[in-house]
C-alpha cells in the first residue's frame, strides 16, 4: 500500500496485495483532507473559530483532543476556552468539547446570539443557558461571570438539575471525558485522605404524583434551616392566596346545591348574590395579589356560605387542607400576609421549582447524638443534598434518571392512602394509584443508572391512613388482596416490639393502620428483593410532622454510609438503628 501521509506505515496492510475492488476508495479521507486543507485560501474559509481561521496544526489539535466536536464540518464556530462550550456562530452551544485548546481567536460577546443581560466568560448567554445557570445556583446578576467546569463559583455540572435542565432544554452537557482531569469526577466517591474537601452525599427524592415529596422537601428546608429565597417565598404566598380563592369559588358554587336541601326558606336572599356564584375564579378574583379583605369579611357573614362551610367534609372536590386555609381567609387575603411555616407545609400545589428542586444542608447535632461516643457520631460538617424531582419530568421510561446517577441514596415516597385512589390518563384509562406507584418504583429500581443504589422507601400520609383504613379495606387494591386485617396476639407483640418510630409506638394509633403499614412495607421489600436481591429500607412518615421527616432523613444518612447493605450481610436486624421498623422481621 506504500507510504501514508506523515510517513506512517499502514501496518495491517503490510505484506498484502491491494484489493483492486477497493482501490478507488483507498486513501479517500486523506485525499479529501488534502484537497480541503492544502491551500491557505481554502483553509481560511473552511474552519473559523471565534472568527479566526485554523491552520493545520490547530485543526489537528481540535480533532485529536480527548473530546473533539462531533461531526465537524467546514464552517464558522465559536469556542469558550474556559468551559469547552462549542457552537455554530450566532447559535447557542451545541456541544461541550475539551476546554483549554489553543485554537481560534478571542471569544466575542455576541458569539452565540444570546439576548440576555448575562455575560459568561465574555459571551452573552441565551435564555436557556441563563435558566440552567440559575438552576445551578450561579447568581446571574448581569456581571461578567467565570463559569469554569472545574471551579465555579464552582462546578456547575455537579449540581444535579443542571444536567437535567440541560437535557430538557437541549443544551449540551459534558461527556465524562470532557470533565477536566478524571479525578475531579470521582471526587465524591474516592476521596484521598489529604484532600480537605467536604464530602457531599446526595439523596434523590422521588415518588408518584401527589405522593408527598414536596411536603417532605419543604419540611426539610424548615428542619435544616435552609431559607426559602425571596422569590420562592413570594411564589408560596401567591399559591396560598390563589388556592384560597379557588376554595371560596368552590364554596360559592356548592352553596347552591346545599341550599336546595337545607336553606330553602332563605332562597330569595341568596339570589341577590347570584352573580358571584358562577365559580369563575378569574371573574370573582381578578388578581390574586389584590386585597380582598372586605369581600372576604362580607362572604363569611353570608349564612348560606356558613352553612356550606359547615358541611365542608362532604365537599369531595375540596382538598383536606382547604379548611385550614379557609379558617384564616381574612388574614390570608391581606396584602401583607406572611405565610407561617405551617401554612407553607399545608399548601398543596407548591413546587418550589417547576419540576426540580434542590437544597444543600448539614444536620444539626441532635441531643441524642451529642451524648454518643465521638466514634459513633456523624461528622457534623458533612454536607447533604436533597434533590426532589417530579415523576413527570423523568421522561418516558424514566430516561432522564441518568442525570442523577451520582445519587447516593434514593428516597422513594409512596402515599399510604393511595390504595383506593385512581389516576385517569389522557385516554380516560383509570389506574390504581398504588399500582402506579409500584410501577414507577419498579422502573427506578431496575434503571441501569441505579443498579447499586441504596433505596429508602418513605411510606407517608400515615395520619390519613389511620382514618381511611378503618372504613376502606386495604384489599381495595388488587396488589393487597391477601391482606389479613385480623391480628393475632403474638403478632401484635412482635410488631410493636420491633417498632422504633414514634408514630408506631404511639399507643393511640389504631393497630389496623400499623398493620396495614407493615404489610405495605413488606410488599415493597419483597418486590425490591426479588428484583435486586438487596435490602430495601423503610421509614414511616407523616409529612406534616417534622420529627417523622427528620427521622427518615437521618435514617437515609445512616443508610448512605452502611457498607454492609449487600446480600452477604446476614444479620439485618442490627442495621435497624434509630429510626424505623423492620416490617420483614415482624411479618414472618
Ligand atoms: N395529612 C397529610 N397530608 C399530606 C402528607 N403529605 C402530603 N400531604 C398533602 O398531600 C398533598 C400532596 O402532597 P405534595 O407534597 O404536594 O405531593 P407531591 O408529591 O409534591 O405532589 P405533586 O408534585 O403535586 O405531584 C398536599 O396537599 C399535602 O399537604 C401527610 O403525611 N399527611
Ligand atoms: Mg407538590
Amino acid at each position: 500500500m506504500g507510504c501514508m501521509p506523515q510517513g506512517r506505515k499502514c501496518v495491517t496492510g503490510t505484506g498484502y496485495g491491494i484489493n483492486e475492488n477497493k482501490r478507488k476508495i483507498l486513501g479517500k479521507f486523506f485525499r479529501m483532507l488534502k484537497h480541503l486543507l492544502s491551500g491557505l485560501e481554502v483553509k481560511q474559509i473552511m474552519f473559523l473559530v471565534n472568527a479566526e481561521p485554523l491552520d493545520w496544526d490547530q485543526l489537528m489539535l481540535l480533532l485529536k483532543c480527548p473530546n473533539p466536536p462531533k461531526g465537524l464540518k467546514p464552517g464558522r464556530y465559536w469556542y469558550d476556552r474556559t468551559t469547552g462550550f462549542w457552537g455554530k456562530e450566532g447559535q447557542r452551544p451545541s456541544q461541550i468539547i475539551s476546554p483549554q485548546l489553543d485554537i481560534g481567536g478571542r471569544l466575542m460577546i455576541n458569539a452565540s446570539g444570546g439576548k440576555t443581560n448575562v455575560i459568561a466568560n465574555g459571551r452573552r448567554v441565551s435564555k436557556e443557558e441563563l435558566l440552567v445557570l440559575k438552576l445551578a445556583g450561579v447568581t446571574a446578576d448581569g456581571s461578567n461571570m467565570e463559569v469554569g467546569q472545574k471551579y465555579i463559583k464552582g462546578r456547575i455540572w455537579d449540581k444535579v438539575g443542571t444536567k437535567l435542565a440541560c437535557a430538557i432544554l437541549s443544551l449540551p452537557v459534558p461527556s465524562n471525558s470532557a470533565t477536566p482531569s478524571g479525578e475531579e469526577e470521582n471526587m465524591n466517591k474516592v476521596r484521598p485522605d489529604n484532600l480537605p474537601t467536604k464530602m457531599l452525599y446526595k439523596f434523590l427524592l422521588v415518588g408518584s404524583v401527589k405522593s408527598g415529596t414536596s411536603t417532605i422537601f419543604k419540611q426539610c428546608k424548615l428542619l435544616y434551616n435552609v431559607p426559602f429565597s425571596e422569590s420562592e417565598f413570594q411564589n408560596i404566598k401567591l399559591v396560598i392566596q390563589t388556592n384560597l380563592y379557588t376554595y371560596i369559588a368552590i364554596l360559592l358554587e356548592e352553596r347552591e346545591n346545599f341550599e336546595e336541601e337545607t336553606l330553602l326558606e332563605n332562597r330569595k336572599r341568596q339570589h341577590v348574590n347570584e352573580s358571584t356564584s358562577s365559580g369563575n375564579l378569574a371573574a370573582i378574583f381578578p388578581a390574586a395579589t389584590r386585597e380582598y379583605v372586605p369581600l372576604m369579611e362580607e362572604l363569611w357573614k353570608d349564612p348560606a356560605i356558613k352553612a356550606t362551610y359547615n358541611r365542608i367534609n362532604e365537599l369531595k372536590v375540596l382538598p383536606r387542607s382547604a379548611s385550614y386555609f379557609l379558617d384564616q381567609a381574612v388574614e390570608i387575603s391581606k396584602i401583607d400576609y406572611q405565610p407561617s411555616d405551617m401554612d407553607i407545609l399545608y399548601a398543596g400545589g407548591i413546587t418550589l421549582s417547576n419540576s426540580l428542586a434542590s437544597m444543600e444542608f448539614s444536620f444539626p447535632v441532635s441531643r441524642a447524638e451529642d451524648s454518643l461516643d465521638p466514634e459513633y457520631r456523624h461528622d457534623p460538617s458533612l454536607r447533604y443534598q436533597i434533590i426532589r424531582v417530579h415523576p413527570t419530568s423523568l421522561g418516558e421510561n424514566c430516561k432522564w434518571l441518568d442525570m442523577f446517577e451520582d445519587t447516593d441514596t434514593v428516597l422513594f415516597s409512596v402515599a399510604l392512602t393511595d390504595y383506593d385512589e385512581y389516576t385517569i390518563d389522557s385516554n380516560g384509562v383509570a389506574t390504581n394509584k398504588m399500582l402506579a406507584a409500584k410501577n414507577l418504583f419498579e422502573k427506578i429500581i431496575t434503571h441501569k443508572a441505579f443498579n447499586n443504589k441504596k433505596f429508602l422507601l418513605i411510606l407517608t400520609k400515615f395520619d390519613l391512613l389511620e382514618e381511611k383504613v378503618e372504613t376502606i379495606p386495604l384489599t381495595r387494591c388488587e396488589w393487597f388482596s391477601d391482606f389479613n386485617p385480623v391480628i393475632s396476639h403474638n403478632e401484635k407483640t412482635s410488631s410493636s416490639s420491633s417498632s422504633r418510630s414514634s408514630i408506631v409506638n404511639n399507643t393511640n394509633s389504631p393497630p389496623l393502620a400499623q398493620r396495614a403499614f407493615q404489610y405495605i412495607a413488606m410488599k415493597f421489600k419483597r418486590l425490591f428483593r426479588s428484583v435486586t436481591e438487596r435490602k430495601l429500607f423503610v421509614s414511616l412518615v407523616n409529612g406534616l410532622e417534622p420529627d417523622t421527616v427528620d427521622e427518615a432523613v437521618r435514617y437515609a444518612r445512616e443508610v448512605s454510609v452502611w457498607e454492609k447493605w449487600d446480600p452477604s450481610f446476614k444479620n439485618e436486624k442490627s442495621e435497624i438503628t434509630t429510626t424505623t421498623i423492620d416490617p420483614e422481621g415482624s411479618s414472618s
